[in-house]
């Protein structure tokens, strides 16, 4: 199979690399930056030192640094394109693939950020906006780069509305350590890898304020009724946010020191600024991004979402680190089930 991988950050090299090294598969691997010279030291080192420091690129990895317009006859030539740029950057490259009719799936975890009283959007729908007819879908699940690129055990999961597209990323990635499966639920699939973002932030604050283990597994447990209660309204399925995208990825992040966005939580919770939390990481941590959306659009469809504001209103300065967590202890009683 010919896959090609647009962005070379931690997590595109990571799934660059192991389906480059599956030895199941035959697969031809190609991995694409922006950034020529960024490109050019991965190429002369083998190795991702910026973003993937420590992982060897395999020998037959191709790397490629064609011009942004030169992707639509690039992509052509591949069976699976995978998008693996932040948030932030997705549309525009998804915008290059209109009309292409090869299966894509983007990486990203997040809701595009607000613009002023626009409300951000979810992968599925930037793409239904910018490239309506691509064959598409989401990667997602809890999987840190670092491990996946070192062989560990990880399981993901493939979701679409297209048989033809579960299908490609499974074949493309399953492998012995790598386990893939599939999904339809997309927005379920992107509403648990958006808001686990933003609640590893509040789990990294209770952790950094030494808040105890059991703050902690609250804080999990109600904003995994958060993170469901957003879903639903939006039109995902319950179960979606008891498997690996929900449940099992807000576990890993919120528990995870490898985890950007609990980083993000714990600098806080030292005093930092927000600017010197997201400098000193090196890469990016979409909570800090779409945590305004997540609330926003909640707001807009009558969702009670309190951790969510709580690291909102945290991000924005408008209350301390320790103002966060008794804003949320201070609530009026509430039965679990609401
Ligand atoms: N690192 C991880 O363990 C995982 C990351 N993800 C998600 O994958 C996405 C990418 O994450 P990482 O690779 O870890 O990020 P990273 O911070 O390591 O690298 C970001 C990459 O995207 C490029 N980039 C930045 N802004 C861009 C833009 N506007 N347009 C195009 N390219 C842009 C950068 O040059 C860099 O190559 C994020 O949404 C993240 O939540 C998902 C699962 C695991
Ligand atoms: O999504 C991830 C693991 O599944 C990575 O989380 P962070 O972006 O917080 O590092």
């Amino acid at each position: 199979m010919k896959i090609i991988v647009l962005g070379a950050g931690a997590w595109g090299s990571a799934l660059a690399v192991s389906a480059s090294s599956n030895p199941r598969a035959q697969h031809a691997v190609t991995l694409w930056a922006r950034d020529a010279q960024q490109l050019q030291a991965m190429a002369q080192q083998r190795e991702n030192k910026r973003y993937l420091p420590g992982v060897a690129l395999p020998s037959k990895l191709q790397l490629n640094d064609s011009p942004l317009k030169g992707l639509p006859a690039l992509v052509a030539q591949h069976d699976l394109v995978i998008v693996a740029s932040p948030m932030a950057g997705l549309r525009g490259l998804l915008a290059r693939l209109q009309g292409s009719s090869v299966p894509v799936a983007w990486l990203c975890k997040g809701f595009e950020a607000s613009q002023g009283s626009l409300p951000g959007l979810m992968g599925h729908e930037v793409q239904a906006q910018v490239a309506p007819g691509l064959l598409a879908g989401v990667l997602s699940g809890p999987s840190f780069a670092q491990e996946v690129a070192q062989g560990q055990p990880t399981a993901l999961v493939a979701a679409s509305a297209h048989a033809s597209v579960r299908d490609a990323l499974v074949h493309a990635f399953h492998s012995a350590s790598l386990r893939v499966y599939a999904n339809e639920d997309v927005v379920g699939v992107e509403v648990g890898g958006a808001v686990k973002n933003v609640l590893a932030i509040a789990t990294g604050l209770c952790d950094g304020l030494h808040l105890g283990l059991n703050a902690r597994a609250a804080l999990i447990t109600r904003g995994l009724a958060e993170m469901t209660r957003l879903g639903l309204v939006l039109g995902a399925r319950a179960e979606t946010f008891m498997g690996l995208s929900g449940l099992g990825d807000l576990v890993l992040t919120a528990t995870g020191d490898l985890s950007r966005n609990r980083k993000v939580g714990l600098a806080l919770a030292q005093g930092k600024t927000l600017q010197q939390a997201v400098d000193e990481l090196g890469h990016v941590a979409e909570g800090v991004y779409c945590a305004r959306t997540v609330v926003q659009r909640a707001l807009s469809l009558g969702v009670d979402m309190p951790i969510a504001q709580s690291v909102v209103d945290l991000l924005d300065g408008r209350i301390a680190p320790g103002q966060a967590v008794a804003a949320l202890m201070g609530r009026g009683p509430a039965s679990e089930g609401a």
